[in-house]
């Protein structure tokens, strides 16, 4: 199971004065059980890839299929694919539009057909999910919501239809702390359980070393870099930073920690894991001594 770009070019405004090329030349891959993260300057093209991968954007050029089924249709087994991929959006209040909670929650699921008992189920444990306590909220208007709360019901939205890919763009915009660290837990819970694979665009280069097993870095509408975070933090910093992007604070724990002779586990899928494991090594030969 994979979503698969193939030379996309995405031009906004063709043959206006404000014509732009967002996206140019993009090849990439993304296979079930992978934790993408996608990072960037302001501008680079992130949202804008991100749109094409559930066919919200349709390429200028070239092509985006979901197991092969080419987005750009419009028959029963392409809409069947999109769904296939939820996209929580950058701004939550774009994405609410009915008159309580759980209509709103309930509104992916109905359309996919399922019968009301299995509409209800999904509502509930969307709401579970997101930590939005069913009997206050189920009925409440969602434009009278916290920006965060908002955000919660937009969320519980997608996890509703229970999606193979998971598109967060900056999920954490509205959330205070604790609300994103609730979130979080949650995605990667159900991501190491494998009810789904993420992709997760950010700035926030903390979630990128907690989460992410694969990264990409995005610079005037192409991927610049595709990689595992780890070795792109550790062996391409500059090339990095040449991209508009710093790497993350745990990579300097890694880099002390190799240069006290621990080696980087090649297993661990995140710096974080990477960098516990390496704290662990440390750990067990202080006990050594
Ligand atoms: N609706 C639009 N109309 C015209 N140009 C747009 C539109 N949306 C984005 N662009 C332009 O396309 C380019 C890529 O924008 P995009 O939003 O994909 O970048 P991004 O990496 O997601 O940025 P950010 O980190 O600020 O969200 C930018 O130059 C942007 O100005």
């Amino acid at each position: 199971m994979s979503i698969r770009v193939e030379k996309v070019n995405y031009i906004y405004g063709k043959g206006t004065p404000y014509e732009r090329k967002a996206l140019d030349g993009v090849n990439l891959e993304i296979h079930k059980g992978e934790f993408v993260g996608i990072i960037g300057h302001t501008g680079s093209g992130k949202s804008t890839l991100v749109q094409h991968l559930n066919g919200l954007l349709h390429p200028s050029e070239g092509r985006v299929t979901v197991d092969g089924v080419d987005l750009a249709g419009k028959d029963k087994e392409t809409i069947a694919k999109r769904h296939s991929v939820g996209m929580v959006f950058q701004y939550p209040e774009q994405q609410l539009f009915e008159e309580t909670v759980k209509k709103d929650i309930a509104f992916g699921p109905t359309n996919m057909g399922l019968d009301e008992g299995n509409v209800e189920r999904r509502v509930r444990q969307a709401m579970e999910f997101v930590r939005l306590d069913y009997n206050t909220y189920a009925e409440r208007s969602p434009f009278r919501l916290s920006g965060g709360q908002q955000r919660r019901v937009a969320i519980a939205g997608v996890i509703a239809m229970h999606p193979d890919f998971l598109i967060m763009d900056e999920p954490s915009a509205g959330l205070d702390p604790v609300g994103r660290m609730e979130i979080f837990s949650r995605v990667k819970e159900w991501f190491e359980k494998k009810y789904f694979s993420v992709i997760l665009v950010t700035h926030n280069m903390d979630d990128i070393a907690r989460l992410a097993t694969r990264l990409l870095v995005m610079h005037n509408g192409r991927v610049a870099m595709d990689g595992k975070p780890m070795d792109i933090f550790l062996n391409h910093r500059k090339e990095l930073q040449a991209c508009g992007v710093d790497v993350p604070p745990l990579t300097d724990t890694l880099l002390y920690l190799k240069n006290q002779g621990i080696p980087v586990p090649e297993t661990a899928r995140t710096v974080q894991e990477a960098a516990e494991k390496m704290a662990d090594m440390l750990k067990g030969d202080t006990h050594a001594d």
